[in-house]
């Protein structure tokens, strides 16, 4: 039987793409497109909502689900590790699946999966995430997961704070810290998402570069998670264990 998916954010950049996608994908029956003036209960009948809206707003959605016994597949970003401690109470005692990543195209959970690894060999390392700029939050959630991910092999290695003697700036020059990882953001027309992660050690550096050239980049990433999230109760953050990379 076909798997009955609502898209919330339906109108949206990326809301607008899944629609698109969920309707071109086997075994997958689009019931209902949601907007920001339109009743939830619209989608009451899904077996999956797919969530690209607002930080604002996203958490609101989820209750929803949760309260109506309903899948849900979230490309939206700002999860906190507050909001996810959240999210894994209100699971508790239920069978709902929720499959959370701030980035579901595979070259970013590779980057992601490469930055881990390389994390542990080197003393220095910074990210630039680059995006369009009608892009509403920074730092992007992607680079927010990355640095997460280089923080946590950083501390594994017994590695200390990454070497930086400024003393003196503007503020903002040295970017937002998230983990101890400093971030850069750029927001440039013609572009989508992209990412660096710089790693540096004495005499190499190492950079490792994802591209999101168009939003169908996302697409096979978010239909694999509709498909598997209805196996998976509880949380699941990132598509790397749907990758096998996890
Ligand atoms: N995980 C991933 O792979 C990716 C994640 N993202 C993230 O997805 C989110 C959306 O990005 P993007 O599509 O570019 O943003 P857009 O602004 O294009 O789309 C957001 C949409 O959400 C709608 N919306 C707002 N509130 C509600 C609500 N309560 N119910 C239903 N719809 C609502 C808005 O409608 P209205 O205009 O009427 O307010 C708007 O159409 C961002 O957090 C972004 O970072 C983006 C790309 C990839
Ligand atoms: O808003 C976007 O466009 C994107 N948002 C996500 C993020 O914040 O990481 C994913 C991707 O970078 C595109």
């Amino acid at each position: 039987m076909a798997i009955k998916v609502a898209v919330l954010g339906s109108r949206g950049r990326m809301g607008s793409e899944t629609c698109r996608a969920v309707e071109a994908a086997d075994g997958l029956d689009l019931i209902a497109g949601i907007g920001s003036d339109d009743d939830l209960d619209r989608a009451a009948a899904a077996d999956v909502v797919v969530d690209f809206t607002r930080p604002a707003v996203v958490m609101d959605n989820l209750r929803w689900c949760i309260d109506h016994r309903i899948h849900a597949v979230v490309g939206t970003t700002g999860f906190t590790p507050e909001r996810l401690d959240s999210l894994r109470d209100l699971l508790k005692g239920t069978d709902v699946g929720v499959l959370i990543a701030a980035n579901f195209s595979i070259g970013a959970a590779l980057t992601m999966h490469f930055a881990q690894q390389a994390a542990a060999f080197y003393e220095s390392a910074e990210i630039v995430e680059l995006h369009h700029p009608d892009k509403a939050d920074a730092p992007s959630g992607t680079a927010v997961a990355t640095a997460g991910k280089i923080a946590a092999a950083r501390a594994e290695a017994g590695l200390g704070d990454v070497p930086d003697a400024t003393s003196s700036g503007l503020d903002g020059a040295r970017g937002a810290v998230v983990d101890g990882i400093h971030i850069h953001g750029v927001r440039l027309r013609g572009l989508v998402a992209h990412q660096e992660v710089l790693f540096g050690a004495e005499g190499e550096t190492l950079t490792i570069r994802h591209d999101s050239l168009d939003r169908a980049s996302f697409m096979p990433g978010v239909i694999a998670a509709v498909r598997a999230v209805g196996d998976r109760p509880g949380l699941t953050v990132g598509i790397e264990e749907i990758l096998g990379i996890g």
